[in-house]
């Protein structure tokens, strides 16, 4: 796992801009994994400029996004394929045909996980594909004890990811209970990954992921088996390893 130490959000969500915009300048017909939740939205902020002002285009590029909540259509302001409009989709030249969400609203929640994983098979998988993680320590929405065999599938959502995601919902019981998404193996099948850390809420973390012990009781460890992982990390989201290190 490459490291990559920033001072804070902002020197995170640029660097992370220039490795994807670097992604993009090499190949214009990229599959990109996206991410949502607040730790991108920096990096989707400096892609939106690299359209702006350097002339980055998005015009051939396609996009798998992690995951999308069970229940909710993608017209509800609180589901991910809503959020990635309005913070990213909505403001670069790529064409809304080539971005895929999982359908939360499907009749069949085991054949929208069939049809989504398919999808990526068929179009992907990602070059690169960006992560963001939760504090304990899920990548996508796979919880502690998710299998590394997993590919996309249906989860009901850990109460602690529930009650930190609440901050999006007017209440906490509007939190959807169950989310599809991409499972460990989907994700590891990804030609790079870019994960990204911000915070002190995320130190633990950080520390545990760092750590390099791989189980199923911390989702995000098993990017220890993949071979192009780069980390970017702030120093409040690295302070504890810091610590250790004096
Ligand atoms: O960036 P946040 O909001 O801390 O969330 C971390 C992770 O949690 C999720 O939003 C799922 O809850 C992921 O998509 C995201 O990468």
């Amino acid at each position: 796992m490459k490291l990559i130490r920033v001072e804070n959000y902002e020197e995170m969500s640029s660097k992370a801009a220039e490795l994807v915009e670097q992604q993009i300048l090499g190949n214009d017909h990229s599959v990109l994994g996206l991410a949502t939740g607040s730790t991108p939205l920096g990096l989707y902020e400096n892609l939106i400029q690299g359209v702006k002002e350097r002339g980055i285009s998005y015009r051939n590029i396609h996009t798998v996004n992690l995951d999308e909540y069970r229940g909710l259509a993608g017209t509800h302001p609180n589901s991910y394929r809503y959020f990635m409009n309005k913070k990213l989709f909505g403001h670069i030249d790529i064409d809304l045909e080539n971005t895929h969400i999982p359908d939360g609203k499907a009749k069949s929640v085991e054949a929208e996980c069939e049809r989504y994983e398919a999808l990526i098979h068929e179009i992907g998988p990602p070059d690169l594909q960006i992560l963001g993680m939760g504090m304990n320590g899920h990548i996508g929405f796979n919880e502690p004890g998710t299998k590394e065999e997993s590919v996309t599938h249906c989860v009901s959502l850990d109460p602690s990811t529930r009650n930190s995601n609440a901050r999006f919902f007017s209440d906490r019981d509007e939190v959807p209970t169950h989310a599809i998404t991409m499972g460990i193996e989907s994700i590891l099948k990804s030609k790079q990954i870019l994960v990204l850390v911000s915070g002190k809420n995320k130190a633990q973390a950080v520390k545990r992921l760092l750590a390099g012990r791989v189980s199923e009781e911390f989702p995000a460890s098993f990017l220890w088996k993949h071979n192009r992982v780069t980390l970017i990390v702030d120093k409040e989201a690295y302070s504890l390893v810091a610590a250790n290190e004096e």
